[in-house]
């Protein structure tokens, strides 16, 4: 079976909307299907060749398949994949991470970012001794109970930025502000409950969205001064804005950081990150329970050091940011209606019909359908951008002059369509 109409069809009898996550359906009339990518391009089970600007929502800093991570890979499958017991390979990705991120001393693998945020939660609880924790209105931090309550991504996509089957109990534990709402902030925290502040310091599950100017300079003081901790949510930001992530680039330094995606090299991970004496609350040397089978796997940590080892070299940011760049600039000449982009260095995000994007509310104000006609010409025109007004436009070190005026080229012509 080699077209995906037909594989479609088998998927909608195996999984529930077809899928085994939601985004992935709302590429229309269906999803294709993927057969392989290399570089910047990935090949559908028709042989149809796409530009990919969704890189696997984000971890595919380098590209599809790069080859230091392949071979890194291919070692490691020789000598096994998973042995119930530690293996040089965590200390080495521990390493990088805690030499790259400043916040980060000690570090705990899991195995995805939905882990990471769920388990830097309860350690702050742990470590508090308090049970409500604040989030930001259209952040998305995965899939667990605590943080599907006015979540974006795909649950804004489908209309339950709140999930059904998350206890009352449970919402009434969280606090949510509008990011960049100090004053709103300042309020949940003054009553001294609050456990902890989990922020994605730059939005990128509503699209994009910068923080201003003072917002996490304020978040640190805040939680300061009433006692709670700060988590920044770098799973998509960690190792993309900078090595360093978000918190090095604005120079502003959480209590827990959490890491996904990047970290991985394309490979199921999740980390959180953060002083050594919060972290080592975890288990078995503290009370906050977290264990895994698959916790800190061979194959995870090997694909995530032969990232950060070409992350290193410098190269990966100078080409991924200078595309995003190239082609932002270029959409602010050719896009002729009213719009807002969104961009910092390999992450942007379009807005049609709104001047200014600064928190979720005005998110819902932008004209969702356009970016989806959007999306679909792209799409025709063998261009792959997120379908979904609420997640991020990423380039990759993959994203070369050559793709990057082929892209111009494609969005030229569908852009012209559009108007
Ligand atoms: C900021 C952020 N946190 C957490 C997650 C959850 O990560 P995962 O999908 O690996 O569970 C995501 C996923 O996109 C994310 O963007
Ligand atoms: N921005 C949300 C994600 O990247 C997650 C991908 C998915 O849910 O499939």
């Amino acid at each position: 079976m080699t077209n995906s109409e037909e594989l479609w069809k088998e998927a909608n009898k195996l999984f529930a909307g077809g899928v085994n996550s939601p985004v992935r359906a709302a590429v229309k009339p269906f999803p294709f299907f993927v057969e392989r990518g290399k570089g910047a391009i990935i090949y559908t089970v028709e042989g149809k060749r796409l530009i990919d600007y969704v890189l696997g929502y984000g971890p595919l800093i380098l590209g599809h398949s790069p080859d230091s991570v392949k071979e890194k890979l291919i070692k490691q499958l020789d000598k096994g994949w998973l042995f119930g017991t530690p293996s040089e390979l965590e200390i080495e990705l521990a390493r990088k991470i805690t030499s790259h991120i400043p916040s980060a001393q000690k570090v705990r693998f899991v195995n995805s970012g939905t882990e990471a945020t769920m388990n830097a939660i309860r350690l702050a609880r742990g470590y508090t001794k308090r049970s409500k924790i604040l989030k930001f209105n259209g952040n998305y931090h995965g899939s667990h109970d605590y943080v599907l309550i006015e979540a974006g991504s795909a649950a804004t996509e489908y209309s339950i930025p709140t999930s059904d089957g998350i206890p009352v109990e449970i919402i009434k534990t969280v606090e949510v502000c509008e990011f960049n709402d100090l004053d709103c902030v300042n309020s949940k925290l003054k009553k001294e409950d609050v456990a902890g502040v989990i922020v994605e310091p730059i939005m990128g599950n509503s699209g994009v969205i910068l923080p201003e100017k003072e917002f996490l300079k304020g978040l640190r003081e805040l939680t300061r001064t009433y006692n709670s901790l700060l988590i920044f949510d770098e799973v998509i930001t960690g190792f993309r804005v900078s090595i360093g992530g978000a918190q090095t680039l604005y120079q502003i330094y959480p209590d827990i950081t959490t890491l996904g995606k990047i970290i991985g090299g394309g490979l199921p991970i999740g980390a959180i990150a953060g002083k050594a004496d919060i972290i080592d609350n975890f288990t078995p040397s503290g009370k906050v329970f977290n264990a895994g089978t698959f916790n800190a796997n061979p194959l995870s940590m090997a694909a995530g050091i032969a990232t950060i080892e070409e992350l290193e070299k410098g190269y990966p940011y100078n080409i991924a940011n200078k595309a995003a760049k190239a082609i932002v600039e270029e959409l602010e000449n050719i896009i002729k209606v009213k719009h807002t982009i969104n961009h910092i260095s390999s992450m942007f995000q379009i807005f049609f019909g709104v001047d200014n994007i600064k928190n979720y509310s005005d998110v819902k104000k932008a004209n969702r359908e356009y970016y989806m006609r959007l999306h679909e010409l792209l799409l025709r025109e063998g261009v792959f951008i997120p379908p979904s007004q609420y997640e991020t436009i990423f380039t990759s070190a993959s994203h070369d002059n050559d793709i990057v005026n082929e892209t111009l080229y494609k969005f030229k012509k569908v852009i012209s369509e559009l108007m």
